[in-house]
């Protein structure tokens, strides 16, 4: 595996100061030796600097709006880079609202996208639904062709075109989704296996459900949008938005065992850890250390455990 690591320190997607510091912690537990442990060739890229932009004031109810479509420009482009150079590309975040950067900058590069979100909520609100104007919320409205004719001009975003089909979307871990988010779940026939069908099917007719659905047509390259509040809330406590009853530790891992069996995983986001949710320093430990387990059973680690092909026992 040739992997590509890309640190976006961004807060703005939302409104809890410390989702910027992800990236460090994740770095920090390790993860380029890690990875490089278990044979991955990995060139890590750094963090991108956003500039500050002042006057930054609401358009409607969207927070941020210029930050937000300033920092996924930025991020667009580095991810293309990633791509162009050979990688499989990690965007560590971060809040959510970075997958409009992530998964733009993948689509310029590899055009025919399948997106795996793998969270507790949708983060399919349009700037006209949103509850919170918080566009951590939002990201997949701003990418999918089907519902570019509810996203109004937003300054900063003109660069933005979209660039996923409702048809190439599936959802695993939702909990928590708003009304209207449901509405244009149902309305656009997105797949979607929430809580409920973890619980009824079980992880392993889940993956095999979601790849039947992801291979029908053709065969495409994988996007996975991991939000760590997808794990419940007894693993990764250290997030903004956590919802009791999420997936288990081992269901997180069998998720990305199996997307790496693929052979067709092309991109992942892992976002949303927030050192300063964390009520001790074990809860951030083991937020972070979630993330980083997440990541390397995408490049090839397994539970089995795993030998060099040309060792004998001595
Ligand atoms: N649906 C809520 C909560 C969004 C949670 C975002 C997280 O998944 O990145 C909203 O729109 O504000
Ligand atoms: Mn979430
Ligand atoms: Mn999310």
């Amino acid at each position: 595996h040739c992997v590509g690591i890309i640190g976006a320190p961004f807060s703005k997607g939302q409104q809890r100061d410390g989702v910027q510091r992800g990236a460090d912690l994740i770095r920090a537990a390790g993860l380029v030796q890690k990875l490089k442990g278990q044979g991955c060739v990995v060139k890590d890229y750094g963090n991108l600097t956003f500039e500050d932009i002042p006057n930054d004031e609401p358009i409607g109810r969207l927070k941020s709006p210029r930050a937000v479509g300033r920092a996924n420009e930025l991020l667009a482009g580095a991810v293309l880079k990633i791509k162009s150079d050979g990688n499989t590309c990690v965007m560590l975040g971060g809040d959510h609202s970075l997958a409009i950067g992530s998964i733009s900058g993948h689509a310029a590069s590899r055009h025919e996208l399948s997106v795996l979100w793998v969270d507790a909520h949708a983060d399919i609100n349009t700037p006209l639904t949103t509850p919170t104007g918080n566009i951590h919320g939002q990201p997949l409205s701003y990418l999918i062709h089907e519902l570019h004719s509810k996203i109004p001009i937003i300054p900063h975003f003109s660069w933005l075109k979209p660039c996923v089909a409702a048809k190439d979307i599936v959802y695993i871990g939702l909990r928590d989704v708003d009304p209207e988010e449901h509405y244009i779940l149902k309305h656009l026939g997105i797949k979607t296996f929430s809580m409920t069908e973890v619980d009824r099917l079980g992880i392993a007719k889940v993956m095999e459900q979601t790849c039947d659905h992801m291979f029908s047509k053709v065969k495409k390259p994988i996007h996975l949008s991991f939000d760590i509040d997808a794990l419940d809330p007894s693993v990764s406590p250290a997030t903004g938005t956590p919802a009791a009853g999420g997936l288990t530790y081992r269901e997180g891992i069998y998720i990305t065992e199996h997307i790496c069996q693929t052979g067709l995983l092309s991109a992942v986001d892992m976002v949303e850890v927030n050192p300063k949710q964390g009520k001790t320093e074990d809860e951030i430990k083991s937020t972070v250390n979630a993330a980083v387990d997440l990541l390397r059973s995408c490049f090839g680690r397994v539970r089995e455990g795993s030998h060099e092909p040309d060792y004998q026992i001595p």
